[in-house]
């Protein structure tokens, strides 16, 4: 979960092979998957040292007291477990397990992610009490077996000064005084199953406990990760500037800003934190305009719906801009104070590494992709990608509106580059009472490229098919999850044309 190194790791240069880059984006999956395994076999380990508690306290030998944690025989095995540091440190380690995987289910995720991020940051005293569970060596072993084989016949050191020529250190059997001695300690089958042991052993068994490893398997991961998160706390400290606030029409706000040396590609997202709302509350944005060469400006695109976004959008709206890049430094200051951590790689940075790239945007989720939009805006030579669908569905017509600008001027340019292959624009508008525009004349190679209703996704594919016969085309999904599961299994099913499609799904939650 080290988000900051996945996200180099994303960069093209850093990992060469694309199929090992697009593993990384199961990295939560992944995490996932070791939690509920952590969790499976606590449970398994639970369960076998309640039964070993009940072993110790049933079999308590007063003559081996040291391998014992019972204190005395039939001891309550409730009473050894929570007397005991491995007991209680391993109690405490299952309460917290508990509490961390029953918030990290997607539908506390979803209602309420403040709940599943502090759980979570118990992990870090989990791992305190995993590297103490195992500090009191309740678990031994035998260190002196040279001088005490198990199985040898062990005579007390009263015994050994009677048998004549006992070989102290245990060596062979010396014959008949031995056996006379021994029969006062063994019944007669009791010595024929000694006399196999061949040994005489005039030293008892000790014990020993073993070096707790825990720290050697966890230390690297933890310091690893306590690195990344002081990193990220330390590049978080300083406060950005906002240089423009745009609402847009359908409950959106564009927040402009610029950071000292803040460098994103497009695709990645950040976190933001504004104090004046709830100093404990992150919340991740995807950008829609990365910092230049020329321009070191940045953007993200955020949907009014739940109270937080309320919350800052209100704090926002006493400042609003009409559009204007650069605020003057009084209205800078009014501003409240908001500070943003990352950027952190996700999917969509893969849209260039493909030479034909699908990408297909439900709502609001079109902001991965504005972001790419932008970058094509700047350039679009210099990557691998030669062609791009934009596929985008709405709602509402004037939720076109919040790119419709920057569309235009795609379009426009790499008409004039004599490049208009490049960019194949579809728009829908899923719900409408009869035909609809988008209001004004410079919006027109929009309105020729909108059509009613959710798309023929299994036409979209087979004309993509049709067009990169052969070729691996990257699809791009960012929206509502019914589209990532249609567009998921197209991808998955073939096609006449041999052409392969590679599903990316966006998420950071
Ligand atoms: N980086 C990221 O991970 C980001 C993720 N998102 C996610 O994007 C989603 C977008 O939210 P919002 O703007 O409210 O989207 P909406 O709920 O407004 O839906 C957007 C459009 O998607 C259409 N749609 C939904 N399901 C299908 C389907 N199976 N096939 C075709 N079209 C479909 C809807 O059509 P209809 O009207 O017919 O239902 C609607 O027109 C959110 O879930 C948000 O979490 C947003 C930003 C970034
Ligand atoms: C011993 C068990 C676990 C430990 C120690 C652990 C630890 C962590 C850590 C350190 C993070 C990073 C948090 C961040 O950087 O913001 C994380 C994130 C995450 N964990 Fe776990 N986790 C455990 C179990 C689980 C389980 C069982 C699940 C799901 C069933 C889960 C789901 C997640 C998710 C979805 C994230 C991503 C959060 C985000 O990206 O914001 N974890 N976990």
């Amino acid at each position: 979960m080290c988000r900051t190194v996945i996200g180099l790791l994303r960069g093209p240069k850093m990992v060469l092979s694309r199929k090992t880059r697009r593993m990384l984006d199961k990295h939560k999956t992944f995490h996932a998957a070791c939690g509920l395994a952590i969790c499976l076999f606590s449970a398994v380990h639970v369960g076998a040292h309640v039964l070993n508690a009940v072993n110790f306290s049933v079999n308590y030998n007063h003559e081996f007291p040291s391998i014992n944690v019972a204190r005395y025989k039939n001891e309550d095995p409730r009473k050894i477990i929570f007397t005991s540091v491995p007991g209680v440190t391993g109690v405490l380690m299952v309460l917290i397990l508990f509490l961390m995987c029953t918030a990290s289910t997607s539908s506390i995720r979803t209602a309420n992610y403040g709940i599943f991020l502090h759980t979570h940051n118990l992990f870090f005293i989990f791992y305190l009490l995993l590297l103490l569970h195992a500090c009191a060596g309740v678990l031994k072993y035998q260190s002196n077996l040279e001088e005490h084989p198990p199985g040898c016949l062990y005579l007390n050191r009263s015994a050994q000064g009677e048998v004549p020529g006992a070989a102290a250190d245990g060596g062979e059997f010396p014959g008949r005084a031995a056996r006379a001695l021994m029969g006062s300690f063994f019944s007669h089958e009791d010595m024929s199953v000694h006399n196999n042991s061949e040994k005489i052993c005039t030293k008892g068994p000790t014990f020993r406990p073993h070096f707790p490893e825990t720290w050697l398997w966890i230390s690297g991961p933890l310091c690893l990760y306590c690195a990344e998160r002081l990193y990220r706390y330390i590049r978080s400290s300083k406060p950005v500037t906002i240089v423009a606030v745009i609402t847009h029409p359908c409950d959106v706000v564009e927040i402009r800003m610029v950071k000292e040396k803040f460098s994103a590609r497009p695709g990645q997202y950040i976190t933001l934190l504004c104090p004046s709302v709830s100093a404990l509350e992150t919340h991740p944005f995807t950008l829609t305009m990365c910092p230049t060469e020329s321009k070191a400006t940045f953007a993200i695109h955020i949907k009014v719906v739940g109270d937080w976004t309320e919350r800052f959008y209100e704090l926002l709206e006493s400042h609003l801009t009409a559009g204007t890049e650069i605020l003057p430094k009084c209205q800078q200051r009014k501003h409240p104070k908001i500070y943003v951590d990352g950027p952190f790689g996700s999917p969509s940075e893969e849209v260039f590494n493909y030479q034909i790239s699908l990408c297909i945007a439900g709502g609001i989720g079109v902001t991965p992709f504005a972001s790419v939009l932008n970058r094509l805006l700047d350039s679009w030579d210099g990557c691998k990608l030669q062609r791009l669908y934009f596929v985008w569905v709405c709602r509402d017509i004037h939720s076109f509106l919040w790119f419709a600008d920057l569309l235009c001027l795609l379009h426009r340019k790499l008409w004039q580059e004599n490049r208009p292959d490049y960019l194949n624009i579809q728009l829908y508008l899923s719900q409408t009472n009869g035909i609809q525009n988008i209001i004004g004349e410079k919006y027109q190679a929009l309105n020729s490229r909108l059509s009613i209703g959710r798309p023929q996704w299994k036409l979209l594919f087979e004309e993509v098919a049709k067009s990169s016969r052969g070729k691996t085309v990257g699809v791009f999904c960012c929206g509502p999850k019914g589209i990532s599961k249609e567009l998921h299994k197209l991808c998955n099913s073939a096609n006449q044309y041999g052409t392969t499609f590679e599903y990316n799904k966006e998420s950071f939650t």
